[in-house]
């Protein structure tokens, strides 16, 4: 197990990781999910001992490896969020320098790349050099470093920012692929939270430094127990309607998007006929009523008051 306790990070301009404590066993998916500048990538660069905490501890199996970072960097893989690759080299070029720079023995390392080309399904572009990859292959090459030495516990710093939908959904099975066939622990940093929520045993949620929630899914989503999103559709939309269904004191949360209308509401109370009532007055068409599960972006926008995503 790995666990981080009390970890903090000051920088001049301020606290950037405040006093968190959180753990990952082996086998698991656990998510860190926070918008931009909640502290994940700091959080991971104390976990995997590339800056030290200003306080705090991080501890495998119970010992701090502060001291001894050789400790952690031998079961621990990170996928930076930065592409770190050489672009006139082929993927095998990268992986085997890379491999080297590591010290893997040659034998192994020779196995090492052909099972990583086959995990990140780079194994048939034999030929191309990595600057001519598009932004999807090269994210996946970026992770392939990172699992050379077949490290059991993997950090992946925002694996898909920035790149074309189909490459993500790959990126997302080869996570899925390398928990369940190789047992890797993985902490999966993200501002998308259907990832998290798709990958993720246990959840994380971070803001400005700080862990504001965690558990398993549903734990995180019981603190919505109360509360119903309700998504709502109408032709003819106006301000005036808008107007009075912001003044609606039962209704929290409202978010207009030009024809479509999201608030959160207590569970049990039944605000349809009041809806129509006021639709009637306004002359507008309700087209669609309906109540959603609550997502992880309802329950941070419940504790923070702000969307994950601007
Ligand atoms: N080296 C540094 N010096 C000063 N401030 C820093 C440094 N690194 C990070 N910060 C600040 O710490 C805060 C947390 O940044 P961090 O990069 O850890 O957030 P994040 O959750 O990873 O966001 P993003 O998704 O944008 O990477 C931010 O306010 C950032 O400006």
């Amino acid at each position: 197990m790995i666990e981080a306790v009390n970890l903090t990070k000051s920088f001049k301009s301020g606290v950037a990781v405040d006093h968190i404590n959180f753990y990952i066993e082996p086998g698991e998916i656990v998510g860190m999910l926070g918008p931009n500048g909640a502290g994940k990538s700091t959080t991971i660069a104390m976990l995997s001992t590339l800056i030290p905490p200003t306080e705090g501890d991080v501890l495998l199996h119970q010992k701090s490896v502060l001291k001894d970072q050789n400790l952690l960097r031998k079961v621990l893989g990170v996928v930076p969020q930065e592409i770190a690759l050489y672009g006139d080299l082929t993927a095998k070029e990268n992986l085997f320098f890379f491999g080297n720079l590591y010290k893997i023995p040659k034998k192994q390392l020779n196995e090492r790349v052909e099972i990583v080309l086959e995990q990140i399904g780079l194994e048939n572009e034999t030929k191309k050099l990595v600057k001519h990859y598009s932004g999807g292959m090269k994210r996946r090459l970026n992770i392939g470093v990172a699992l050379l030495h077949e490290p059991q516990y993997l950090i992946m710093d925002e694996p898909t920012v920035g790149i074309d939908p189909q490459s993500r959904n790959h990126i997302l099975e080869t996570v899925k692929k390398l928990n369940e066939q190789s047992n890797t622990a993985i902490i999966y940093t993200s501002h998308y939270m259907e990832e998290v929520e798709y990958l993720c045993n246990r959840i994380y949620i971070m803001d400005q430094g700080r862990i504001i929630a965690s558990g398993s899914k549903d734990e995180i989503k019981a603190i919505l127990s109360s509360e119903n999103t309700v998504v709502v559709k109408v032709n003819n939309n106006s301000n005036a309607f808008m107007n009075e269904l912001f003044n609606q004191p039962i209704l929290t949360n409202i978010k207009a998007d030009e024809d479509k209308i999201n608030f959160t509401i207590a569970k049990g109370v039944n605000f349809l006929p009041n809806l129509l009532s006021l639709c009637e007055r306004h002359n507008v068409l309700l087209k669609s009523f309906q109540m959603e599960e609550p997502t992880l972006e309802d329950v941070f926008l419940h504790l923070t008051g702000r969307a994950l995503r601007n």
